[in-house]
């Protein structure tokens, strides 16, 4: 799993009981997962089918930096299945984990689904580069 990407808790991110509001987490995680699907299939013309289990395990607190932990879980014809692992910057303390998020890859014209062409070991493959060339290895 990568992290790669991180947000500020902002007081517009909190409940009435001062924490990460749930909805904004899912929010983010949509946007991230997407983010993460686009770029392993290198094509923008995704949907959402389907987001699994949800489990919020602790808060997140004002102030707080979260990070996003992305995962392939399973590449098919025209779907590709994430996890996305939220979780504190400073505590590695989990906050949310989201498993089995499925996009679709769909024709822009049609809205159907069509085929990404990709496989899990070309996705190995592809971010084994990709990782070498933003010196993370
Ligand atoms: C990024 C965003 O926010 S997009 C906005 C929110 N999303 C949307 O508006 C999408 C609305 N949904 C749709 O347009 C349609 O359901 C479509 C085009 C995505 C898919 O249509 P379907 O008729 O379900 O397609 P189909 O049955 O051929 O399945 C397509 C793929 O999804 C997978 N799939 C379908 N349903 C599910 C499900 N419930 N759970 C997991 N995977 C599923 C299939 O296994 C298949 O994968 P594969 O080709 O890799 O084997």
């Amino acid at each position: 799993m990568r992290f790669l990407s991180r947000r500020l808790v902002m007081p517009n991110d909190l409940n009435y009981a001062n924490a990460l509001f749930g909805g904004r987490a899912l929010e983010w995680i949509d946007e991230e997962a997407a983010i993460y699907a686009i770029c392993q299939l290198e094509t923008n013309c995704l949907v959402t089918k389907h987001i699994g289990e949800i489990s919020f395990e602790s808060p997140a607190t004002q102030g707080d930096i979260v990070e996003f932990g992305l995962a392939t879980k399973k590449v098919g014809k025209t779907s590709i299945t994430v996890t996305c692992l939220v979780r504190n910057k400073a505590t590695k303390k989990t906050i949310c984990l989201a498993d089995d998020i499925v996009f679709v890859r769909v024709d822009p014209d049609t809205k159907l689904p069509v085929p990404h062409g990709k496989t899990i070991e070309a996705l190995v493959a592809q971010t084994q580069e990709e990782m070498k060339s933003l010196n993370i290895l």
